[in-house]
Formats: structure tokens, sequence, C-alpha cells
């Protein structure tokens, strides 16, 4: 009988544009869909993944730069053989890009691999409404992203005006001609249009699905120390071909050229993986001109004085995430926060049980003066226990989702002059490219 074949589907698109958001809508929506998920964080607080596990059981996580570079191409490949191995009963893998990630080159890794339970499945490029044109006139390689798309989502849908998103539209139909352009809000779109339900052979819903830490004891199991899971440079313990091993053996001695394993961004590289041509320019992808601040703090941060550094942050620091621990009666919640060029939001729920109260961020900037980030930051923790008053709250309280507002389920907007779109969750695609999901899942590329 022939191997049946798991789709590994890119979802990539720039900082804050909701990938993780959409991702995890197709987790909560999948229907008995086994998603396997690989979270690439380009910071080393791995914001993305702890925000996606609790969502998933079979995730893995690249943390710490894009994959397109950080990692070679055995990294990625130990991790699609461990969620691709039949005991694992996966229908669909998706890789999270870092929103600075160069999507054509995790495609040319997956295509490279030499694993034949998977499939290149399709590259889902997302694209923030309210943020696109700015974006793209600071970084045209986003044009070149969106152009090779097999299927654009174009999110926050609700952030802009019914002629805005037309005009978006026709721009977008014109960089993926032919291409499905579906319109939304909050990533809720039809996981259909991206995979079938339930495509593995022996569906059973009541088959355990496979956890990280299960993939960890097995890691164990093989020899391969659990932390190896973090290496860049690694040996595949199921083997690859020689062509793979001299590509390893390069990467390697680069591995050792770059210190600590994560190369200057703005220094030539030979990864393969990162060019059809050999040697390729990192300086010409989106992450060299970007750098990431991670703070942490285990006192309590003040909320005034937090709100001062938000909303005075440099125009050059486009996007912060991560979770928040105020210690003010009533307002002891875990507040996650997401910035996004000027959108700010917070979002308060009860901390999980046993989980420490801290605060991590993670700050993602071009031109940033990150010493000086921290210092600010750290200018922010709470002096003296009881330090913040009630009061202080209300300028963090003013950025909070309501429940009734935007990220509700009502969330929705005029679409009633849109060509064909259809931002409910059965949202299907503007198929004037003819294609069905079904069609577009098997679409290969050469
Ligand atoms: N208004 C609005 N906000 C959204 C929408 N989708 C996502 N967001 C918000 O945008 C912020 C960033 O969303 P994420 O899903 O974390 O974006 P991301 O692409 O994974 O971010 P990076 O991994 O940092 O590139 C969060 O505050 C989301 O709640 C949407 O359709 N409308």
């Amino acid at each position: 009988m022939a191997t049946q074949q798991i789709p590994v589907v890119v979802l990539a698109g720039f900082l804050g544009s909701g990938k993780t958001t959409l991702l995890n809508h197709l987790l909560r929506a999948g229907d008995g869909t086994r998603i396997g998920a690989i979270v690439n964080d380009f910071g080393s607080i791995e914001i993305d993944a702890m925000t996606v596990a609790g969502q998933v059981d079979s995730m893995v996580s690249l943390g710490n730069g894009c994959l397109c570079c950080a990692v070679d191409t055995s990294e990625l490949d130990t991790y699609l053989e461990r969620l691709a191995r039949p005991s694992a009963r996966i229908d669909v893998i998706v890789i999270e890009a870092s929103g600075l990630a160069e999507p054509q080159e995790l495609i040319r890794m997956i295509l490279a691999s030499d694993n034949d339970r998977i499939v290149y499945g399709g590259l889902i490029e997302v694209v923030d409404a309210a943020e696109f044109e700015s974006t793209r006139a600071r970084h045209p390689e986003l044009d070149r992203h969106v152009g090779i798309a097999d299927i654009v989502v174009l999110n926050k849908a609700d952030r802009i005006d019914d002629a805005a998103r037309r005009a978006l539209r026709d721009t977008l139909a014109d960089l993926a001609p032919g291409r499905p352009v579906i319109c939304t809000a909050y990533g809720r779109v039809d996981p259909e249009l991206f995979f079938d339900r339930g495509v593995g052979e022996d569906h059973d819903a009541a088959v355990r699905q496979l956890s990280f830490e299960d993939l960890l004891r097995e890691a164990a199991a093989n020899d391969d120390r659990p932390q190896n899971l973090r290496e860049p440079g690694h040996r595949d313990p199921n083997g690859h071909s020689e062509n793979d091993r001299r590509d390893h053996d390069d990467r390697d001695q680069e591995d050792r050229d770059h210190d600590d394993g994560h190369h200057d961004p703005n220094s030539p590289c030979s990864h393969d993986a990162c060019g059809a041509h050999g040697v390729h320019d990192h300086a010409g992808h989106l992450h060299a001109a970007y750098q990431s601040v991670e703070f942490s703090s285990a006192e309590p941060m003040h909320p005034r004085r937090l709100m001062d550094f938000l909303d005075s942050r440099p125009a050059g620091l486009y996007r912060i995430k991560g979770f928040v621990h105020f210690d003010v009666p009533e307002n002891r919640q875990k507040f996650t926060v997401h910035a996004v060029g000027d959108f700010l939001r917070f979002y308060p729920e009860p901390w999980p049980r046993g989980e420490e109260r801290s605060t991590q961020l993670v700050l993602i900037g071009s031109g940033v003066d990150a010493p000086a980030l921290r210092k600010e930051l750290d200018n922010c923790r709470e002096t003296g226990p009881s330090e913040a008053d009630v009061n202080s709250m209300w300028g963090v309280l003013r950025y909070v989702a309501s429940p009734e507002g935007d990220e509700s389920e009502d969330a929705s907007f005029d679409t009633s002059e849109d060509a064909s779109p259809d931002t409910s969750e059965d949202a299907s695609p503007d198929t004037s490219g003819d294609v069905s999901g079904d069609e577009w899942m098997s679409r290969g590329r050469a």
C-alpha cells in the first residue's frame, strides 16, 4: 500500500499579522484533524510557542532566530521525522514561521527533506490589513512573499474600512494572480481551505494525541538528548543522504564560525537551504534589519511606568509580545500584551495553575537601542511591595480588549461591496483561480 503522505503547510506573514491567532483557530476548529505544529519564534523567550502549547498536543518549538537561517535542514528534518512517524497519526503538519522568516527558504527546506512520509502542502501568507501598505513600503520583499503564496489570508479586515479593503484585495490579487485571497478577522478561516479534515489513513479520534513529552521521551529512548531539540547542527539519528551529510559538515563549520550557533545575519553564508545557488546573502532577508530584545522580571511591573514606556516606544520598535505580572488588587491576572506598530492590546486571564507569576517580554524592532530598552524596562519594575495602587491600572485598562469588542466571535465588518468576500467561519476563497481547498492541497511545487 502506498505510504500516506502528510502535508506540511507553511504559515508565514510579517510580524504581528496574526499567524499564531490563525494557528490557534485551526487547532480549535480542526474538528478532529490531528495537527502537528512546529513553531518558530524570533526571540529566545518563546512567546508564540507558549501561546500555542496550550492548544495542541503535538508541538515542537524552534526559538531564537529565523528557522530559514538559524536552524539547519537536519534539525527541521528531525522534527518532521518525529511528527510524521506513523504512530503519531498526525494528519497535517503546520510550520508557523517567525514574522521575519523568508518563506521560500522554508519551502526549499521542506522540499529538500528525504522523508517520504511528508509532502509540501503549500504556503499560507497572512497579511495584516491595517499595516500591509506601510510595511511593504519599508520592506518591498513582502510583495515577493505574497507572490509565492498558494493562498493569501487578508487578516485584521476589521481594522480597515470597505474602500481600503477593496483596494487591498486588488493589490493582493495583482501580487498573487489567480491565488485565493481570503478576507477575515482573527484568522477565522475554514480549516478545510488549507487541508482535508482527518486526511490520515485509519483516522481515529479516539487515538490519543502525541504530546510534546512523548517526543522528548522518544528522543531520550533514541539516546538523542532532549536538549538537542534546540541545538543547531546536531545529527539526525535516522541518517541522511551523502549530500545532506556534506551540507551538514559545511554547516557545522559555519556554526563553529558563528560561535553560538547563530551567525551574524548580515554576513553571507553558504547554507544550501538558504539559496538555490549556494552562497546566500542574509542582508537581503527581512530579519537582517531586525533585532529582538528579551526582558524578564520576577518582580511585578508598575502599571503606570510600564504604560509610560509603551506609550513612548520608539517608532522602530514594531512588535512587542509577552506576559505582564502586576501586583495590583483585582488586577493580578496574567496580562498578555501585544503591540504591532501603533496597535496595543492587553488580554487579562487567570494565571494557569502552577505557573510562576513573572513578566516575560520580547521586543522586536529595527534600529533599536537594546541596552537602553532593557534599562527603561528595568525602571518599570515595582520598587517596593504594594507600591502600585488600583488607580495606576487605568492606563493599562484602556488597552484591554473588551469582551464584546474586537476579538469576540461577533466581530464583523461590512463586506457587502466586496467582489467575493466571505468573512465567516466558513469563509471560502475568492476562487477566481478556480481552486478548491482540496485541489489547493494537492498542488505541488516542482
Ligand atoms: N483587530 C484584530 N486584531 C487581530 C486580528 N488577528 C490577530 N490580531 C491581534 O494581533 C496581535 C498579533 O497577533 P499574533 O497572532 O500574535 O500575530 P503573529 O503573526 O503570530 O505575530 P509574530 O509571531 O510576532 O509575527 C494580537 O494582539 C492579536 O489578538 C484581527 O483579525 N483583528
